[in-house]
């Protein structure tokens, strides 16, 4: 499909080294201006180079605050090429009518991988023998040291990932509980906990898997800390503001944990070569990784190729299906007819001024298609007109109050 703004003057800016596989996806789908950077850029760079792209691709690190958004004038869509969107200002990339799209499922398994053999590791203080042994020392000995069967792991945020880990650890023998704000669907034997509390009361190791959001920041603290059970192990591949991460460190200094395994902290380098700061290095009983949880050639891969995919569908097609702030509207292509984008704040009266334009122009409407949420409402509109007409009609629609962005796409 030939769209109106030739597909060659799309600025594509994929940031923070993500997967050479979505390259090649644009590519094959007719992006050539495609500026890729291996890392994160500082702000001042961000708001310079995103004030150029129509399109931008991060991962975890880049923050697109409120900020940022408003000096990307000719932005029209941000890919997360990962499953968490608390570094975008989702509220305010919807208000500027701009849709962000993720990859929820495709690093999952990696993520849960990565817990089951830190559980493993952890149980058998794999990382004090392991650093010893580097130092020069040996400590052949069982003391402290598990096996992960019949012991209790407790999942915090049973969803995609925390799902994955209860299947694996049950088929080591593990007696999995689990917490959640919803009410989910036990896979194998996994029990409910009857609340968090009860969780960390009774668990060997806790693994915590909920998205960062205002009720899960610094969910576990000194209070739940000194909950669970002496001993006892922590695994955090979540966000890294979930935890207390002073508190965590006091409670490993003091013997209560046994240890514990950190994949993602409160403040992390923007690149590899930025140092990497925390209360918890040097602790021999602590697992550290740099947020690699979901770092698997397969997941980057298929990030890549899934969240490239719903970009070119929105810039081609308008396609918001899966997009996680905005009105999902999903489109069959009428390659006769001229499509329209209108992206609007959702007030009253603009559909019908939206009609009235096109009744007054004695344009037929082909088709139409109408999503709202609460504060915007996206319009596809397929017309019989020609390009003037469809050029003409996008200034009257662009002059609507409450419009936010108005666009011919072909
Ligand atoms: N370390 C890494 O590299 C990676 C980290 N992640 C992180 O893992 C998080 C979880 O990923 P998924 O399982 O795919 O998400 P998901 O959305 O499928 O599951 C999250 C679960 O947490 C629950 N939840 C939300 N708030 C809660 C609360 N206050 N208390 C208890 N449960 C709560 C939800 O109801 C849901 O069931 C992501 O949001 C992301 O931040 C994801 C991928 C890679
Ligand atoms: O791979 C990344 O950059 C981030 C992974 C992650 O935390 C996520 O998918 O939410």
């Amino acid at each position: 499909m030939k769209t109106s703004f030739p597909k060659q003057d799309i600025k594509v800016l994929l940031l923070e080294g993500v997967s050479r596989s979505a390259v090649e996806s644009f590519q094959r789908a007719g992006y050539s201006q495609l500026e890729y950077h291996e890392k994160a850029l500082p702000e001042a760079e961000l708001k310079a180079r995103i004030a150029e792209a129509h399109i931008v691709g991060i991962r975890s690190r880049t923050q697109l605050t409120d900020e940022v958004l408003q000096q990307a004038k000719r932005l029209i869509a941000v890919g997360c090429f990962c499953i968490g969107t608390n570094q975008v200002d989702l509220g305010s990339a919807r208000r500027l009518g701009v849709p962000v799209f993720n990859a929820p499922y495709s690093n999952t398994r990696s993520v849960a991988e990565l817990v089951i053999a830190e559980t493993i590791m952890l149980l058998r203080g794999v990382p004090q023998k392991n650093a010893l042994c580097h130092r020069g020392g040996w400590t052949k000995s069982a003391a402290g040291s598990f096996e992960a069967r019949d012991k209790v792991l407790g999942i915090v945020g049973y969803g995609h990932i925390g799902t994955q880990v209860g299947v694996l650890a049950e088929s080591l023998g593990m007696r999995v509980i689990f917490h959640d704000i919803e009410s989910k669907l036990s896979l194998g034997n996994a029990r409910a906990a009857n609340s968090l509390e009860d969780l960390l009361e009774r668990a060997d190791v806790v693994t915590l898997h909920v998205p960062e959001t205002p009720a899960t920041q610094m969910m576990i603290g000194t209070r739940e800390l000194a909950r669970m059970r002496k001993g006892s192990l922590l695994i955090n591949a979540s966000r890294g503001t979930v935890v207390d991460i002073d508190a965590l460190a006091a409670s490993l200094r003091s013997e209560h944990l046994a240890g514990a395994a950190v994949d993602v902290f409160p403040v992390e380098p923007k690149g590899n070569d930025d140092a990497f700061v925390s209360p918890l290095l040097g602790m021999d009983n602590v697992i550290l990784t740099p947020h690699i949880g979901g770092s698997t050639l397969e997941a980057q891969d298929n990030i890549g190729i899934e969240v490239a995919a719903k970009l070119v569908r929105y810039s081609d097609n308008g396609s918001t299906l899966s997009a996680v702030n905005f009105p999902e509207v999903s489109l069959p292509e009428h390659p006769r007819s001229r499509r329209l984008l209108h992206i609007h704040r959702n007030v009253p009266g603009v559909l019908s001024r939206i009609n009235e334009l096109f009744s007054a122009g004695n344009i037929n409407i082909d088709a139409q298609f109408l999503q709202t949420d609460s504060e915007v409402g996206y319009v596809v509109i397929d017309v019989a007109a020609d390009e003037k007409q469809s050029g003409e009609l996008r200034d009257r629609l662009a002059a609507i109050p409450g419009t936010l962005r108005s666009r011919v796409l072909y």
